[in-house]
């Protein structure tokens, strides 16, 4: 009762009180004492009560100041964030406490603040490193590393908007791998990236640090010159290149030789002055078409950009869409021109020639597209559409056909390169019912023997599905023999320049050389464009077996072949011997 009496006192009040007692008490123990000592004790409760009173207000105030301090400490740290303060009051009472508290509590905000701060930076630094990772691929080529498209269309613009200002000439470059595709067929596309990425290094070991090389896609690279000093700095930049690429890459330690065609286009000089909005693809465009004319130089070269050039890769874009359109729309036919037996003188077999009714060019033949299906990879649906026609046209004439008969199809390199090739012609034999005897494959000399080791399985395919097979254009190219042998084809076809050529002496010991060569490896031999009864008279004396020629027949439309099937068409022969059976004879 007595403690809570004295807990609701506030300390003035207790020692105000304590002091006021202590002079009462002073009072009382003077009247006991006597009169005199009563004044002493007033006067020492007088001076007892000021001393308290002093005391407790130097006490008040003593405590105010401590806890201002702890206050302000408190706001200060609050305010500037600052956790780092401390009080330094060393008291060992309750106000000592409360500050050894209020450390504690702001040495612990301290330590979780920095344990953020460094969460934070590292997560910043983290989000960074993202960030300049995400614009490095935005703006890069994944396999080389090397500035992208968009980077480089970029660059391009800054340097054009510079040398407007400034009156500089800069130069771009297109520089594309030669027969790369081959590479990639025949070595595989982790070497094909191997060589890509070797390609790049050999590039930038040319330019200058100014100069930027991009990828632009497949093995297409871009260059940008910027400031042509000397003038003819760009032509000396394209000659280093080519002589670069001279020395072998190395791939998986083996040498792969590679060659580039460049094309290059020159700013301000190559670009119509007012033309400003399109300056950026039209310098591309310009770079593109004089690449293209340069493979067309015959590849490994550079050329710089000219007006014609541009006209010249319109005809290609437009050549290419046409050629799409054609095979859509079926304007592609088959000619068949007959093969004629000289011993029983009556056609033995056709050969199938693609011909294309341009809507607007009128019939073409495959001399005015086939080189364009080629570059633009269409050759091989080409042949592919070509075979199925040719099936479908036996099955019509299947019933007037003498046995054994069989019609000759073309097939270009690059169907050669198709692995399913030989499934892909079983099917469509399978689909119309044609039996594989009665096609021929032809293949020429050059697509055999330049990929004479590749072919081997392939020709064996074919072989095995029934397809008989016959080489063209015999005698253009280098046969190796070994080869011939192992090719097991059916028979050879004399190419139509030594036919024409038969008159001088060397092309008739050649063709007798053929025929000799032909006759002991068992093969027919057929002459290709037989113009005249003298070459007639030539061949049979050279005991050739087959010709083929605008003397009997020329590549006939499909509705004239009828016509021709029984015909007798020369007089049987007797020169020629007996080959043993040779394959294309019915
Ligand atoms: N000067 C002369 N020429 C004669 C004579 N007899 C025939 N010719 C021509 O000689 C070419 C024979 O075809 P090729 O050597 O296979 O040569 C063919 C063949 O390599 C290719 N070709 C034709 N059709 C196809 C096809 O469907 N696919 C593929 N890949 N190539 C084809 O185009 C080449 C040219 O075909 P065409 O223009 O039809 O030309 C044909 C034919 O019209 C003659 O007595 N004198």
């Amino acid at each position: 009762m007595r403690l809570r009496f004295f807990d609701r006192l506030s300390i003035r009040q207790t020692l105000l009180l304590t002091a006021a007692l202590a002079g009462v008490l002073g009072v009382v123990a003077g009247a006991l004492g006597g009169a005199g000592d009563v004044g002493a004790g007033l006067a020492a409760l007088a001076v007892g009560a000021l001393g308290a009173g002093a005391w407790v207000l130097g006490i008040e105030r003593a405590l105010a100041r401590a806890f201002e301090e702890l206050s302000q400490l408190a706001r200060r740290a609050g305010h500037d964030a600052d956790y780092t303060l401390r009080s330094e009051a060393a008291r060992r009472d309750a106000i000592g406490r409360l500050g050894a508290d209020l450390n504690d509590m702001l040495e612990r905000i301290e330590r979780r603040d920095l344990m953020l701060a460094a969460e934070v930076s590292a997560r910043t630094r983290e989000l960074e490193d993202l960030n300049a990772q995400l614009h490095h691929q935005a703006f890069h080529d994944t396999l080389t590393g090397l500035p992208n498209r968009a980077l480089f269309d970029d660059r391009l613009e800054q340097a054009v908007a510079y040398s407007r200002r400034h009156q500089r000439r800069i130069a771009v470059m297109f520089l594309d791998l030669d027969n790369f595709k081959t590479i990639n067929d025949t070595l595989g596309h982790a070497a094909g990236d191997e060589l890509l990425m070797l390609v790049a290094e050999r590039i930038c070991q040319v330019l200058r640090e100014v100069d930027t090389v991009s990828r632009f896609g497949g093995d297409e690279f871009t260059i940008l010159l910027l400031e042509l000093s000397p003038d003819d700095y760009a032509e000396h930049i394209a000659r280093r290149l080519i002589d670069n690429f001279e020395h072998p890459f190395f791939i998986q330690n083996k040498p792969v030789t590679i060659t580039t065609s460049i094309g290059i286009t020159i700013f301000p000089d190559d670009v119509p002055e007012g033309g400003m909005t399109n300056t950026l693809d039209l310098l591309k465009r310009n770079a593109d078409a004089a690449m293209y004319t340069a493979k067309d130089a015959g590849k490994n070269t550079y050329q710089f950009f000219e007006e014609h050039m541009n006209r010249a890769a319109q005809e290609h874009l437009s050549m290419q869409l046409e050629l799409r359109r054609a095979l859509q729309e079926n304007e592609l036919h088959v000619y068949y021109q007959p093969v004629v037996d000289l011993r029983q003188g009556r056609t033995i077999g056709l050969e199938a020639l693609v011909r294309w009714r341009h809507p607007e060019k009128g019939e073409l033949l495959p001399g005015a597209f086939i080189p364009f299906a080629e570059k633009f990879g269409l050759i091989a649906q080409i042949d592919q559409w070509v075979l199925a026609a040719v099936c479908r046209q036996w099955r019509d004439w299947q019933a007037q056909l003498p046995p054994g008969f069989w019609v000759a199809v073309n097939l270009s390199a690059a169907s050669l390169k198709n692995h399913g090739l030989v499934d892909e012609i079983a099917e469509v034999l399978y689909s119309h019912g044609v039996p594989a005897s009665a096609i021929v494959i032809e293949l020429t000399e050059s697509q055999l023997m330049e990929n004479a080791r590749d072919v081997l399985g392939l020709l064996q395919g074919l072989r095995e599905l029934g397809l008989r097979l016959s080489i063209d254009d015999f005698g253009t190219g280098y046969s190796s023999l070994a080869y011939l042998r192992q090719f097991h084809v059916d028979a050879l076809k004399i190419d139509r320049s030594f036919v024409h050529d038969l008159g001088s002496h060397d092309a008739a010991a050649i063709v007798s050389t053929i025929v000799a060569m032909a006759r002991n490896l068992k093969l027919r031999v057929i002459a290709e464009g037989v113009e005249t009864p003298a070459q007639l008279e030539v061949l049979r004396g050279l005991a050739c077996d087959c010709i083929q020629g605008f003397l009997y027949a020329a590549p006939l439309p499909p509705a004239a072949v009828p016509a021709q099937l029984h015909a007798v068409l020369v007089p049987p022969g007797d020169a020629a011997p007996d080959p043993g059976a040779p394959p294309l004879t019915p």
